[in-house]
């Protein structure tokens, strides 16, 4: 693929004795939407620090072609301060970049920020002190920090974690109306794949070492997952949801719904309705 955002090249990770996987080659498209699932302990995490340039590969080259935007793991201190409004959050993602100092570079910081508030529709409490939003409204504004940079590629890490499905819903509409119109490539990692199955493009499943990169049928099927984990596992598809039984944990993939979902395509899985 020529017009890759992002390339992995005989990528392999390990530490110590302990394989994470080897041998990943993969091109990422413009406004590609990855779900990248696993057990815990699979390297999914890893995977983003590899390509933020914060772990370095065993094996292998992964190269981005554009700016990265990293949307991180939720973490309970964050909701802590109440001394931090949330464009302060948000401007974080600015500074560091070499707009400079002075009025010039602090208008510019300003326009930035506003601008990345706007598109995610947090404008209205982004001077409340992040202590006092709620965990959807903190990660609209994670979001917010990423896009200050205009990435080409969004690398999430379990943004829906601790949301009620509302919010869940609200994320992930974010995230796709991003790639829809800046053609931004979005690498997603989730426990959870139901919430984002009308959008996903592929999926890199990471197990036991190794790795499956497809399409939502190439990969989440009982054959390729059994053959991945090495053990029994089962995909079932309920009500229009992928259900895995099996592996080392099976809660990633237990059934969410949004009031009002629409059931059931001809692949069978869930389509988001207007109504949600
Ligand atoms: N710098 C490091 N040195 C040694 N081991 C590490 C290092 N970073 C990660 N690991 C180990 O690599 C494994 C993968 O960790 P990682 O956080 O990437 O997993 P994950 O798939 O994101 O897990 P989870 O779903 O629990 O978040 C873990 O066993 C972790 O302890």
């Amino acid at each position: 693929m020529t017009d890759a955002v992002l390339s992995f090249r005989d990528v392999g990770l390990q530490f110590g004795d302990r394989v994470l996987w080897r041998g990943l080659d993969l091109d990422i498209a413009p406004g590609e939407f990855i779900a990248v699932l696993g057990p815990n302990g699979s390297g999914k995490t890893s995977l983003l620090r590899a390509i933020l340039g914060q772990t370095v590969p065993t094996t292998g080259t992964i190269s981005a072609h554009g700016s990265l935007g990293y949307v991180p793991q939720q973490h309970a201190e964050d909701s802590d301060t109440m001394m931090l409004r949330g464009r302060d959050l948000v401007g974080f993602g600015v500074d560091g970049s070499a707009w400079g100092i002075g009025l010039r570079g602090m208008s510019r910081r300003r326009t930035a920020v506003d601008s990345a508030l706007r598109q995610v529709g947090a404008t209205g409490f982004a001077n409340r002190p992040l202590g006092l939003l709620s965990g959807g409204e903190q990660q609209r504004l994670r979001i917010a920090q990423a896009l200050t940079r205009d990435p080409a590629i969004l690398l999430c890490d379990e943004p829906l974690a601790s949301l009620d499905l509302a919010s869940q819903r609200v994320v992930v509409d974010l995230l796709d109306a991003r790639r829809r119109r800046d053609d931004t490539a979005v690498l997603f990692v989730t426990h959870e794949l139901n919430p984002v199955l009308p959008f996903v493009d592929r999926v890199l499943y990471l197990a036991g070492g190794s790795f499956r990169i497809g399409a939502v049928e190439e990969v989440m099927n009982t054959r390729t997952l059994t053959e991945l984990y090495g053990s029994p596992v089962e995909v079932l598809r309920i009500g229009g949801r992928l259900v895995v039984i099996g592996g080392e944990d099976d809660h990633h993939c237990v059934a969410h719904q949004y009031p009002g979902d629409v059931l059931g395509t001809d692949a069978g899985f869930a389509v988001a309705g207007e109504d949600l």
